[in-house]
């Protein structure tokens, strides 16, 4: 038989149906639409009525020659000759239901936490339906939902298995893009398929509905196989262009940033050629999405209702395809912190994720690193390592600040050894660095060409690791230089002559002055 495409898994819910649609109309058009297995799922049908509509159902999918896989019973699937049976954990044991079934049978299994995933690939599951990843109004939830960081993790628990893995709960086509980006695992293996249930069975239109949910499938699968090389000189040289760019092509920063420094950040920003916006009010943010080019979030002095608003933000600017900056301040410094970032990263896809090693560590769950507030306490022993490593594991291009920076996608780890102590004495200086990053991002992303497979993409395809670099090298070349200055006398003359040599620093002066090397491993 042939295998299962897992794609695009319709999970039925009859009480979801629009009025006046009925289940065999509906399915047949979210079958016309692209979708490529189907599940009966009938959690209040006496027995005769499931029956029913699995038989109903088995005959229209079999006209389209799709695989049908009835939910929780064996005895339905076995008497209308389903592909399959898919499991909860307190159902037939897998093993037992294998001994039930004609060989060949499909089996799946849901599961909700690592252990269960374990357990699944120890008992020869065929498939895992990983879930719920966010909140549903489908399903009263048991448990919280995973987000799509967990289902990551769960992913690397079925690395190089033969176990099918789809994701299940409050996918939408709003959000698939970022599921497929988010979700993969350290080896860069991607779902196998998303299952979805009201986003197609409740539409008015369930074959456009699926369509979509398929094409931003497909797109996503081929960006994340897509990496371009570089080399040191030519980060360099494209970081150099990226400066070039900020102040041609002006872009507008939004940026949330904490109330120490706000104004500093605006001008920085101006004085890099870009132009900041400062908002926080989520009421604002889907239109603020539409004219910036770019959001920095910086969680320095974080209440709950900004937090509203970022979750907002990140939601409407990954579907801009414009860059988020993440820069999570005393992330370690309490729960609330801890809870907000968690809830941010598995709300939005981050662009960049820059911090020091306290903050990044109390990101990543590692204690190598400790941070007093917003200060970092000591370094990790192989910090290169460690930022290549949250990179792959976030998705993201990380920068991770100190004396030395190190700047990763995940491939590649840079070192760059520029900047001045007077840089560090100033207050926020992490903060504006997060600003400049931004307005890199910002222009690398107006830079790159929009490519053809833009529905799978959370950003244009911008060259963000080279922007990144590029940030960093600016203001730490420009504190450089206005260290020197005869009319800098302290910190608090210093910060203005490091707004104006920001605005006159030139490529030609980080060419001579960069310490930048790759790091090997
Ligand atoms: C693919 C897939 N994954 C998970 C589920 C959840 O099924 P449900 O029957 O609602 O709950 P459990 O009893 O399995 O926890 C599903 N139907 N399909
Ligand atoms: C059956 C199930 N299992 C976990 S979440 C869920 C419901 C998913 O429904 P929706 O796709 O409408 O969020």
């Amino acid at each position: 038989m042939d295998p299962i495409d897992f794609s695009l898994y319709l999970v039925t819910d009859r009480a979801l149906l629009p009025v006046g649609k009925t289940h065999l109309e509906t399915l047949e058009q979210a079958i016309i639409g692209g979708v490529t297995v189907v599940q009966i799922r009938e959690k209040t049908a006496d027995t005769a009525e499931f029956l029913r509509v699995a038989q109903e159902s088995k005959a229209l999918c079999d006209r389209y020659n799709l695989p049908l896989i009835i939910n929780d019973r064996i005895d339905i699937s076995l008497a209308v000759g389903a592909r399959g049976v898919h499991l909860g954990q307190t159902d037939m044991p897998i093993d037992i239901a294998r001994q039930l079934m004609p060989t060949g049978t499909i089996i799946g299994i849901s599961c909700n936490t690592l252990d269960e995933v374990r357990r699944a690939k120890e008992a020869k599951a065929d498939y895992v339906g990983l879930g719920a990843v966010w909140s549903t109004q489908t399903k009263k939830l048991t448990s919280p939902p995973i987000g799509v960081r967990g289902l990551g993790a769960m992913l690397d628990v079925l690395s190089g298995s033969n176990i099918k893995a789809v994701a299940i709960g409050g996918i939408k086509s709003t959000n698939l893009a970022h599921l497929m980006h988010g979700s993969m695992s350290q080896l860069e293996e991607c779902l196998d398929g998303v299952a979805v249930v009201s986003d197609i069975v409740a539409a008015p239109d369930p074959m456009k509905a699926a369509q979509r949910l398929k094409s931003i499938f497909r797109a996503s699968r081929i960006v994340a196989a897509k990496r371009i090389p570089t080399s040191r000189d030519d980060i360099l040289t494209k970081a150099l262009t990226i400066m070039t760019a900020v102040r041609s092509l002006n872009p507008l920063v939004h940026q949330m940033t904490n109330v120490v420094v706000a104004n500093q950040s605006a001008n920085i920003t101006l004085a890099l050629g870009a132009s900041p916006i400062m908002a926080t009010a989520p009421e604002e943010m889907s239109d603020l999405s539409k004219i910036s080019h770019a959001l920095l979030v910086n969680i320095g002095t974080l209440v709950s209702g900004s937090l509203q608003g970022m979750l907002k933000a990140g939601h409407f600017v990954n579907t801009a395809r414009n860059p988020i900056i993440l820069d999570p301040v005393g992330v370690g410094a309490s729960e609330f912190r801890k809870n907000s970032v968690n809830e941010l990263l598995n709300s939005w896809q981050a662009t960049v994720i820059k911090g020091n090693a306290g903050e990044l560590a109390a990101l990543a769950g590692s204690t190598e690193a400790e941070s007093k507030g917003v200060d970092s306490l000591g370094n990790f022993k192989d910090p290169a390592l460690f930022t290549r490593q949250l990179s792959r594991k976030e998705r993201c291009v990380v920068v991770l600040t100190g004396e030395t920076d190190y700047i990763s996608d995940g491939e590649r780890v840079f070192m760059l050894k520029n900047g001045h102590p007077l840089l560090g004495s100033i207050t926020g200086s992490g903060c504006v660095l997060g600003s400049c990053i931004a307005s890199y991002c910002a222009a690398a992303n107006l830079l790159a060409s929009d490519g053809d497979q833009h529905e799978g993409r959370l950003n244009r395809g911008g060259d963000f690791l080279s922007a990144a670099v590029g940030a960093v090298l600016a203001l730490t070349v420009a504190s450089e230089l206005a260290a020197k200055r005869g009319d800098v006398h302290g910190i608090g003359s210093f910060l203005p002559a490091l707004i104006d040599e920001l605005s006159t620093l030139r490529p030609e002066a980080i060419r001579r002055l960069a310490k930048i090397e790759e790091v090997g491993f």
